[in-house]
């Protein structure tokens, strides 16, 4: 059975705001220390919300009631009212207009031809005699309408030009589609650069006069900025995190461009589209004034325009009846998306029938299901105990730039067992999360990783092993594309540094780790629900139902990351990569989590491989140490000599450089003198030389390798002897090892009055 995921004290459960009892205890963590006596999690500030929220609502209201009010709110508001009117009157005159004035609109009356306003002619009447006010309103059936064809036309080719990038350009798709991405952002760039109207008459003149020819040029004019939008949204959302954690956990391209890119950028498309259909009756309005688009008999409001200007000096009022209907329409559409803008805010998750029935509250703690524990998982057996976990040799990403590449990952090589947890420190830039990165294969073209070992599970995860014959793969222990998807999916977990941006601001907290086993393991949605439910109450998420219905922005910020880790841990994975997962945090939460992480590895016997660039926390939770310094490790060390026994001048100066509760306050706080080189400008020789006390003119002049050192230790430095005498350490050799004594490692004392929530339950 596995150790129950029970040594977070109750008391370092942030209270939720109902929990009375709880909210006046101070957090405390296993060992006594100052921080303990810090407030509750939750009397934290509360965390940004959406800007666009626009009506105050009480976190716990369920979203639904919330975004009633957001909409009851748009409506009440003048611009609201001022909208809905204008569009209510529209879309009337659109249905019954032609119903009732169709016949007093096409009256021949050769006695009244050209007649001035009158009570019998609001605004007079056209060359035969017909009433211009009811042509006018007749008119809006077809203006109205075929704007509208026009504008489903251009943002649907908009939608799917401006997501065409996204779907294709991935570092994992094939050139081919590459290349057509490529070819389509190159086509919109250039199309944008027209102005609408006249890209409309272009499209016109090829597509045939009439009103067919004349919606399809406004269509295919309106698509082009659409697209623009489209694409630079969808860009901007597919760079967060939560955008890379859905990567990570093996979601289709497709997918997360439906249930993540699309509901982040709904609400300026939508505001778009509306200004779209306002712009095309204007286009309309022209294309048909200037002859090329509705044809007579038939007539809309351009056409009328254009019948009216020719009696302007007669009687102006005929001639301003059609353009006073075009601008009142196109402001309907506008302002009812701007009101559409401000009720959206931020889209409202839908609440599923399972949902809906469950809405009532619970402070029951939710209870692990059985059978929903251990969904069968997709990673390969691990039996073999001689398998590394995770075996790295020479990985290097480069990316271009105009004077050829620059790689800020240069030859990083890591063996990680089954259930070992490795550190990645170094200064901001040296690759730490590069390398993340590169081993969850998530360098995003142009960038590109490569190494001559890359193997996670025993399975090779190389580019080139992916483009092998298939009997070749098999051969080398691969897998399908499809397949390794998959086992990166449910084997890997990714937590990363900025807990606001790791989950998807749109989705309740609970869809979205269910969503990982609807995914992988075809879970139904009860089922992948209940297993959310349990996992967010394994991360010590208090009244875990009713939280997995709220948005990420109703949590606080160590409860988001938290979340995040009970993401990860969705699918039981055998690896998780945390970049900087606590640095966003504050002092007391971050021991929460790094805490939360221990128990897991101890629970779970999950790998992890641990980035950050402060010594002392990594300390806290690995194993080993990996130093790396201008994208290569320098030292790989044994945690245990991290703080007094490193031997490259780097490592030692990163540790003296922190000060700790027995450094000398009188004295200078140490610092490493110098910047890191540039990537793009790397010296020759040792990177460190130019900062390093002991440099000679062989680290001027050679890189030292990586070599082994003696104590499991490897370090590239050609004065690894001297490194100790000529960097002191800070520390007073009192201080011990605090990885133990600061976090509960492994521990399964668990106290008796722990709920059972584990992470892996029954095995
Ligand atoms: N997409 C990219 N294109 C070009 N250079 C990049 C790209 N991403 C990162 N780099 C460069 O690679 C180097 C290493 O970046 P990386 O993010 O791995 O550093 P890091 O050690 O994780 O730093 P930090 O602690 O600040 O996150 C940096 O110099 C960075 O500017």
């Amino acid at each position: 059975m596995a150790a129950p995921l029970g040594n977070v004290p109750d008391d370092l459960t942030p209270a939720s705001p109902d929990k009375s009892p709880d909210a006046s205890t101070p957090t405390s963590l296993n060992t006594p220390d100052p921080l303990d006596t810090v407030a509750p999690l939750d009397t934290v500030a509360p965390l940004n919300k959406p800007a666009l929220l626009n009506a105050p609502a009480s976190p716990d209201a369920p979203p639904r009631a919330r975004a009633g009010r957001r909409w009851t709110g748009a409506l009440h508001s003048p611009l609201g009212i001022t909208a809905a009117v204008l569009l209510l009157a529209v879309v009337v005159l659109a249905i019954v207009a032609p119903l009732i004035w169709q016949d007093r609109a096409d009256a021949v009356n050769s006695t009244a031809i050209l007649q001035g306003p009158s009570s019998a002619h609001l605004v007079g009447t056209d060359l035969l005699g017909r009433d211009i006010f009811a042509r006018v309103l007749v008119a809006t059936r077809l203006s109205v309408g075929l704007a509208l064809l026009a504008t489903a036309i251009g943002v649907t080719a908009g939608l799917l030009l401006g997501t065409a990038p996204v779907l294709l350009a991935s570092s994992t798709g094939h050139w081919i589609g590459r290349w057509v991405s490529r070819w389509i952002s190159a086509f919109i760039n250039i199309a944008v650069a027209f102005p609408s109207l006249l890209l409309a008459l272009f499209f016109a003149v090829i597509f045939g006069v009439g009103a067919r020819g004349a919606v399809l040029a406004i269509g295919f004019a309106t698509a082009p900025g659409f697209a623009r939008l489209t694409q630079t949204m969808a860009a901007g959302i597919s760079s967060r995190d939560f955008i890379a954690a859905a990567r990570v956990a093996g979601i289709g391209r497709l997918r997360i461009l439906v249930r993540h890119v699309l509901p982040n950028i709904a609400e300026p498309l939508v505001v778009s589209a509306t200004m779209a259909l306002g712009s095309a009756l204007l286009s309309f309005a022209s294309l048909s004034f200037l002859g090329l688009g509705v044809q007579a008999p038939s007539y809309d409001w351009g056409r009328l325009l254009g019948e009216g200007l020719a009696q302007i000096y007669v009687h102006p009022a005929g001639a301003l009846a059609a353009g006073v209907a075009v601008v009142l329409a196109a402001m309907a559409f506008n302002l009812s998306g701007e009101a559409v803008a401000r009720a959206i805010g931020v889209r409202t998750p839908h609440t599923s029938k399972q949902t809906r029935n469950k809405r009532t509250r619970t402070n029951e703690r939710t209870r692990t299901t059985p059978g929903l524990d251990r969904l069968p998982a997709e990673h390969p057996d691990t039996e073999d105990t001689n398998q590394p976990l995770l075996a790295v040799d020479n990985l290097r990403v480069a990316f271009p730039t105009a004077a050829g590449e620059v790689t800020p990952v240069r030859g990083v090589s890591l063996t990680m067992r089954p259930g070992e947890a490795i550190g990645i420190v170094g200064e901001s830039g040296s690759g730490k999360s590069l390398t993340a990165l590169a081993i969850a294969q998530l360098i995003e073209r142009p960038g590109h990783a490569q190494a001559d070992r890359l193997e996670f599970l025993g399975t090779d995860l190389r580019d080139d092993a992916r483009s092998r014959g298939g009997e070749q793969l098999r051969a080398g222990g691969g897998l399908s594309a499809s397949e390794r998807r998959r086992m990166l999916g449910t084997s890997l977990a990714m937590v990363f540094q900025d807990p606001m941006t790791s989950l998807n601001p749109t989705h309740r907290v609970g869809r979205q780790l269910a969503e990982v086993v609807r995914e992988h393991q075809r879970a139904d949605r009860r089922t992948a629900w209940r297993r959310a439910v349990d996992r967010l109450a394994a991360v010590r998420i208090p009244d875990a139902e009713r939280r997995a219905k709220q948005l990420p922005h109703e949590f606080s910020g160590g409860m988001r990351q938290r979340a995040m880790i009970g993401m990860g841990v969705m699918a039981n994975p055998k690896l998780i990569i945390a970049d900087e997962p606590t640095t966003a945090l504050d002092v007391t939460v971050q021991r929460q989590v790094l805490q939360l992480l221990a128990n897991i590895r101890a629970a779970e016997d999950v790998g992890l491989l641990f980035i950050s660039h402060d010594v002392t926390v990594v300390g806290q939770v690995c194993d080993r140490v990996l130093v790396m310094y201008a994208g290569r490790v320098v030292e790989d060390l044994p945690t245990g000599a991290l703080l007094h026994d490193a031997r490259h001048p780097y490592t030692r100066a990163l540790v003296a450089a922190v000060p700790d509760m027995t450094t000398d306050r009188d004295a200078p706080l140490a610092v490493i003198p110098g910047r890191p080189p540039d990537p793009h400008d790397l010296p020759a020789g040792c990177p460190y030389a130019t900062r390093c006390p002991l440099a000679t003119e062989q680290c001027r002049r050679e890189d030292p390798p990586l070599a082994w050192y003696g104590g499991g230790r490897r370090v590239a430095c050609w004065h690894a002897d001297l490194a100790p005498a000529a960097v002191p350490d800070n520390r007073a050799t009192a201080v011990p090892d605090n990885r133990t004594t600061e976090l509960d490692h492994g521990s399964t004392a668990v106290p008796d009055d722990e709920p059972a929530a584990s992470l892996g339950g029954e095995r």
